[in-house]
């Protein structure tokens, strides 16, 4: 059987990266989405993710439970390794992740693409403060962090979604549909 890919979607809070990842697995069967292990709050609201503490999150990351693991906005962000059951099962798998974790998740999963969103900062502060699951301080430390430049040696198709929700997703199936067949 042939492997399924793991593609991380990328790009500043607020750029649709959730919305757009679920939509395109309800438009491609056999598409997952990463279950990520967060250490938020339970009823945060947003993306469905395994809520944990911060000890259980440290010794879990001790023990090598994650493929990927990062910090950011004050979080601790883990991917957890039944992804690599999916893959083996032969499913694609989207998963977000921070621009950061890119050159170990390259180095780490075969045939893995980045999709990087985008969107102008006024549109990004805009939706977060619409959203409203983050405090207005929060909100500006993630737009401080909006032009945060992907690490050096990534590839990434680059997509825009400032505008409606349902042109990004069409542009990101047919990236992925496009890569399967090179
Ligand atoms: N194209 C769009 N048009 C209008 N609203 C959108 C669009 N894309 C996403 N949104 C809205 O913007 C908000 C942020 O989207 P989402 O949570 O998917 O972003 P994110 O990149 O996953 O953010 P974070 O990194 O903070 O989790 C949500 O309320 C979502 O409904
Ligand atoms: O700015 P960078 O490092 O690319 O992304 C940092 C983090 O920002 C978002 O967090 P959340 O989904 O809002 O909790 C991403 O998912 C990632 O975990």
């Amino acid at each position: 059987m042939t492997s399924g890919r793991l593609i991380g979607v990328v790009g500043p809070s607020g750029v649709g990266k959730d919305s757009v990842m679920q939509a395109v697995a309800e438009q491609r069967p056999g598409t997952v989405l990463v279950r990520r292990v967060i250490t938020r709050q339970a009823d945060a609201g947003g993306e469905d993710f395994e809520p944990v503490t911060l000890s259980e999150f440290l010794s879990r990351e001790a023990s090598g439970e994650f493929l990927l693991s990062w910090a950011a906005h004050g979080l601790h962000y883990g991917i957890p390794d039944s992804v690599a059951d999916d893959l083996a099962q032969g499913r694609d798998a989207l998963v977000n992740l921070s621009r950061s974790v890119l050159p170990q998740a390259q180095a780490r999963f075969a045939g893995f693409r980045t999709i990087l969103l985008t969107a102008p900062v006024t549109v990004l502060a805009a939706r977060l403060a619409a959203r409203g699951r983050e405090s207005a301080e929060d909100i500006a430390r993630r737009l401080a962090r909006a032009g945060f430049a992907l690490p050096p040696g990534v590839q990434a198709d680059v997509v825009e979604n400032a505008g409606p929700l349902s042109e990004a997703v069409a542009e990101v199936l047919a990236l992925i549909e496009e890569t399967q067949v090179q």
